[in-house]
């Protein structure tokens, strides 16, 4: 099995800034090469230094889509809304051209609506360019939440749709995330780590395969995709 290549830097700034010069390069690359890049994101508070640095980057912005690895099943307004950071932190400046889809729709749940989810995010390439992946306390990344039932979890790890939906125990908000095989189905992931206590659980997931106990396992414990980790403290 090909290892996640860990990167440690000094600060989260420093990070920041060297992931998003790489990310443009990447995106810039895919569309040099194939006329448009895609880019997947996540939510939580790590990335947002990140795309404050990535909005103002030159790429053809206006050739690259853009989605999210998950979603809480709220209102594109609503503060816990993915949606609303991505488009406070990142659709601005140079990226304010970026196409972006969002995952929540009018359906009143994620069961009801993940077909839909799935269905406007066709017209992504059958690779995404660059997923960048955070990563929970609980070893949860995208919406694969260990406390979520056994089924929904084991869907959300192996379900060859784009997006199907989940139901934390422990954390709040039905979710709707995109499924391990669509996330793998990628040219590289990254992911973006602050915090001694995320490198504890990054050491921790490091430990055994076990997915269920810890998801983030699913896109450690695999070389079908390149994986690099960016930490900082
Ligand atoms: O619930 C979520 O949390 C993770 C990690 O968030 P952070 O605040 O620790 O950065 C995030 O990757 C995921 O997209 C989000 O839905």
């Amino acid at each position: 099995m090909k290892e996640a290549v860990f990167k440690s830097f000094d600060s989260a700034t420093q990070l920041a800034e060297k992931l998003a010069d790489k990310i443009a390069t990447l995106l810039q690359e895919g569309v040099d090469n194939r006329g448009t890049a895609s880019l997947v994101v996540s939510g939580g508070s790590t990335p947002i230094e990140l795309f404050k640095l990535l909005r103002i980057k030159n790429i053809d912005w206006q050739n690259v889509y853009i989605t999210l690895a998950d979603e809480r099943w709220v209102d594109a307004d609503d503060s816990a809304s993915n949606e609303a950071l991505v488009r406070e932190y990142l659709l601005k400046n140079k990226a304010s051209s970026a196409k972006f889809t969002g995952l929540k729709n009018m359906f009143a749940t994620a069961v009801e609506g993940a077909a839909l989810a799935s269905e406007k995010l066709e017209h992504f390439p059958e690779k995404f360019d660059v997923v960048i992946l955070g990563m929970g306390n609980d070893g949860h990344t995208c919406s694969w939440f260990p406390c979520a039932q056994p089924s929904e979890l084991d869907n959300a790890l192996t379900n060859e749709k784009t997006c199907v939906a989940v139901t934390p125990t422990s954390a709040p908000h039905e979710r709707i995330t995109l499924t391990k095989p669509r996330i793998l189905s990628s040219r590289q992931i990254f992911l973006h780590l602050v915090g001694e206590s995320k490198l504890e659980v990054y050491r921790q997931a490091k430990e055994s395969a076990d997915v269920n106990e810890m998801p983030i396992r699913a896109v450690l414990s695999q070389s079908k995709t390149p994986v690099d980790v960016y930490w900082s403290c």
